[in-house]
């Protein structure tokens, strides 16, 4: 039997759609997903969730009527529950039931989760215009049209919003992006702004007065769904499910925003709101993903696959630590919170059970060291150190580059800086590429090629 709203103790009835999700990927039904279903008045909360790009999503969950098991898999065993919070999914190409949920009154509230490039955010952190180009055109030429990147979905959908609900509180709304993103609120803000300026000028002062944009920290690792975990829930819950998702106990979301047209009470599914998201989000991004990106490089040059498999390995652990004692003197959280924060991380990564692939994390690198190493790597130099933590991971990106390790996925990679040049030459194209500041500060440089050619020696 498969998983649907008619299967007997097998979710609740569909809420009413006040939440428009872009990015139907396993991360939003681990995270998002699941705190409106835990929230108290989860009842007056649906979601609406569209695909990033292919409609593969959507029609694996069509059938179920949105629901999805959702496998908490603990070190000792699996708890899964069905989640009941996607009222509706559709693909990214219905974007005309997209539109009609943005001019609607009672939909309030649009997140994503679209990855750090979905935002098209150019290396000088302004929107990427070529990346846009084509959805510019189609929404000069008819604001309906189908557009595909998500700042150019925003600002269609807000185009058709101020069309059908005017000015005045009716058309509040807040967008919560939910990428491992720096303040991802005030960076889509810009991006969204600098689209509708190329747009329609007019837009820009309707968002001011009407769009707020929260921003969060999101933390629940989450890897891709297996032939195992689809087997795993029909033999512990007795349903089929095409498209169930694995995640690990541990979760947390912090939000800065007002949410001043209404939001669920997520509090009371464990979402702390607070004043300023910075110092919570440097800790997870530079502290979680930063050692990540580390292991998803260092580790898999060594022959490993997974997070467990790579912390495991004493000379992996080891790397994560020195990298973290340089990440941590920058935070500005008590240090006692931080070594609380290490200790914890090692046991999720222990984790053996939550198999998360170091190629899956190793995607689009390009967009993930300037912000989740680079930071670190500047203040460190600046504070007189070497940050040899941060450029073991430089040094682990520059052999994946040139095909050591995890294989390459990544529209943005320097390949032509990384490859057909002698290692040292290749770390100091990509060093320069990746921060100006670094690329010219010779003794960095050489001391990331050491770091390269002692891991290469290392390769397994
Ligand atoms: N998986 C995790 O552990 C985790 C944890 C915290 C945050 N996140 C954030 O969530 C994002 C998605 O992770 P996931 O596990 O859901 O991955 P996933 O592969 O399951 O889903 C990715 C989603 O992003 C969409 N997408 C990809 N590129 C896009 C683009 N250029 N434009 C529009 N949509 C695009 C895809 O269509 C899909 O809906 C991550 O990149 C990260 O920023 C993930
Ligand atoms: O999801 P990405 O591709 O941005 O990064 C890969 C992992 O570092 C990330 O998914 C973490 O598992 C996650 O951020 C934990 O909350």
């Amino acid at each position: 039997m498969r998983l649907s709203r008619k299967v007997e103790n097998a979710g609740r009835p569909a809420a009413p759609i006040r939440i428009v999700h872009i990015g139907l990927g396993n991360f939003h039904r681990a995270h998002q997903a699941f705190y409106t279903e835990h929230a108290s008045d989860a009842d007056e909360w649906g979601i609406a969730a569209f695909t990033g790009r292919s409609a593969g999503a959507a029609e694996e969950l069509a059938p179920q009527d949105g629901l999805f098991t959702l496998i908490v898999r603990g070190p000792e065993g699996d708890a899964p529950e069905v989640i009941s919070s996607l009222s509706a999914v559709h693909a990214a190409a219905d974007h005309e039931a997209y539109l009609t949920y943005l001019a609607d009154p009672q939909v309030v509230i649009l997140t994503s989760t679209v990855t750090e490039h979905g935002y098209c955010r150019g290396a000088d952190g302004n929107l990427d215009q070529d990346a846009v180009a084509d959805d510019v055109a189609a929404l000069k030429a008819d604001p309906r049209q189908r557009v595909a990147s998500l700042p150019a979905r925003l600002v269609a959908g807000f185009l058709a919003r101020r069309e059908t609900l005017g000015e005045g509180d009716q058309a509040r709304f807040t967008v919560l992006p939910c990428d491992n993103l720096p303040s991802n609120g005030a960076v889509t803000a810009a991006l969204v702004r600098e689209l509708a300026e190329l747009v329609d000028p007019s837009l820009v002062g309707w968002i001011d007065a009407h769009v707020e944009f929260a921003t969060c920290m999101v933390d629940r690792i989450t890897p891709a769904t297996t032939d195992e975990d689809r087997a795993s829930v029909e033999e512990q819950c007795g349903w089929q499910d095409i498209s169930p998702v694995p995640t690990e106990p541990f979760t947390e979301w912090v939000i800065e925003g007002d949410f001043a047209a209404g939001r669920p009470d997520w509090e009371s599914a464990g979402v702390e709101i607070v004043e300023d998201v910075e110092p919570f989000e440097q800790r997870k991004l530079w502290l979680l993903n930063g050692s990540h990106t580390l292991m998803a490089y260092a580790g898999s040059v060594l022959g490993h696959r997974t997070i467990d498999e790579a912390i495991a390995d004493e000379r992996v652990r080891g790397w994560v630590q020195d990298y973290w004692a340089e990440a941590s003197a920058h935070l500005s959280l008590p240090a006692d919170s931080v070594t609380a924060y290490q200790l914890a991380l090692l046991e999720r990564y222990e984790n053996p059970r939550i198999r998360h692939l170091l190629a899956q994390i190793a995607h689009d690198g390009s967009a993930k060291l300037p912000i989740r190493i680079i930071p670190t790597a500047r203040a460190e130099r600046a504070a007189g150190n070497s940050a040899q933590g941060c450029q073991r991971a430089i040094a682990a990106w520059v052999l994946h580059l040139r095909g050591v390790g995890a294989p390459v996925k990544d529209p943005g990679a320097p390949l032509g800086a990384a490859n057909d040049k002698p290692l040292a030459d290749a770390v100091a194209a990509v060093v320069a590429s990746l921060d100006a500041e670094l690329g010219a500060d010779e003794e960095f440089v050489s001391a990331v090629v050491a770091a390269a050619e002692e891991l290469e020696t290392l390769a397994g």
